[in-house]
């Protein structure tokens, strides 16, 4: 980690946060949702029933003796929050920990029925089908005709905007749909991302959400891939359902095949990319630590390694963020290059503002944020920031 003065880390447990209230009403909401989304039997009702009124008022309970991934839990501290309100360790493990924890519940890592079965899988797909999708994908036969570096910067745009489409905001809100505030980047470092960008050799993106913002970041590499910007991508998603639109590998799959089935360029992006992944310039990886409750400067050696070689890795949305540079209430005018410091290669982040955590700010665009919004432009998903650590 950096280093620098280390700021607090972010619990759950002040009422009127935002972070309690995702523990407080989005979890129990995500839980009410998946449960009317699927014909499950009494059972899976009786469980989740249990996991809702243990996520409000009980507290963390440790995986069954015989679950796959014990030995990988306990080495992220499950032992040491067992016990332990949900609301009082750090928020980050506590979210990370949920959507374990209701998986188990639904049977996804079984034997039985329901094992492989994404609980998020509804919504995912109803996003993907959604007229949005078609509007976007049409868009792109006008993008088609223009210069090479203008079809770039729109695709990094729509890659970083992308990020608004967040199902969980969705699945929770009384009003869904796109926030009406006013947007903005926060923070540009485009012009010194291009050059990383366009230096040939290893792309790696850590992806975020399925769908409509899944379908830009590929969309992106296709350009770049096909452009020979780089040479070669690697597409981090997770290696289960997580934070409900997290992308895996069948939402990879299910965009790919969207973009093949569309009609003009959309289709010949497609196309590219399944050509890419044949012969392996495009590959996917679902490493465990995608899903760990943890920040990425505890990530493992072959991590590590593999960011420290590429030519440029980025950071797709909000939780990755948090990640990055750890889910610590940092000053918002500390300068991402200390908070990202510790990363073994260039990096970049694009991310839509959907929690407290930032840096990179200078000191008059927060000035002006708290004016204009008092807190609410932290989570409201309406600003963006693009940033860069080289
Ligand atoms: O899809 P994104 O951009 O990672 O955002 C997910 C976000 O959801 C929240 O966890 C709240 O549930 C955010 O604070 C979080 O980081």
């Amino acid at each position: 980690m950096p280093d620098i003065p280390f700021p607090p880390v972010i619990l759950g447990n002040e009422p009127g946060s935002f972070p309690h209230s995702v523990l407080a009403e989005r979890h129990p909401a995500i839980v009410r949702q998946v449960r009317e989304a699927f014909p499950y039997d009494p059972g899976r009702h009786r469980a989740l029933d249990a996991l809702l009124d243990n996520c409000i008022k009980g507290v963390i309970e440790p995986l069954p003796a015989d679950a796959h991934d014990l030995g990988r839990w306990e080495g992220w501290g499950m032992r040491e929050y067992t016990g332990s309100s949900w609301f009082d360790v750090p928020w980050l493990w506590s979210e990370s920990y949920f959507y374990r924890q209701l998986l188990d519940t639904v049977g996804y890592f079984g034997p039985g029925p329901w094992q492989g079965i994404d609980p998020f899988r509804p919504f995912k797909l109803a996003e993907l089908d959604a007229p949005e999708t078609d509007e976007e994908l049409t868009a792109l036969d006008t993008l088609a005709g223009r210069p090479a570096d203008e079809q770039a910067r729109a695709l990094l745009h729509g890659s970083l905007w992308g990020n608004r489409a967040d199902l969980g905001f969705r699945l929770s809100t009384e009003h869904p749909g796109s926030p009406a505030a006013a947007q903005g980047l926060v923070a540009d470092d485009s012009e010194d991302l291009w050059p990383l960008l366009s230096g040939a050799g290893t792309l790696c993106l850590i992806a975020d959400n399925a769908g409509r913002e899944l379908i830009p970041d590929l969309l992106l590499i296709a350009h770049l891939l096909e452009h020979g910007c780089v040479e070669r991508a690697v597409l981090h998603i997770k290696p289960y359902p997580y934070y409900v639109s997290d992308a895996t590998t069948a939402d990879v799959v299910d965009a790919l095949r969207r973009l093949a089935a569309a009609p003009g360029a959309a289709a010949a992006y497609g196309q590219l990319l399944w050509s890419a992944m044949a012969d392996g310039r495009l590959t996917v990886r679902a490493h465990p630590f995608s899903c760990a409750p943890l920040p990425y400067a505890r990530m493992p050696a072959d991590l590590r390694e593999e960011f420290a070689a590429a030519a440029l890795t980025v950071v797709k949305g909000d939780l990755n963020y948090r990640r990055l540079v750890g889910d610590l209430l940092w000053p918002p005018t500390t300068p991402f290059t200390e908070a990202a410091a510790y990363f073994p290669g260039p990096v970049a982040a694009l991310r839509t503002l959907k929690s407290d955590v930032v840096t990179g700010l200078d000191a008059g665009t927060e000035a002006a944020l708290v004016a204009a919004e008092d807190q609410r432009w932290r989570t409201g998903g309406t600003h963006a920031l693009i940033q860069v650590c080289a």
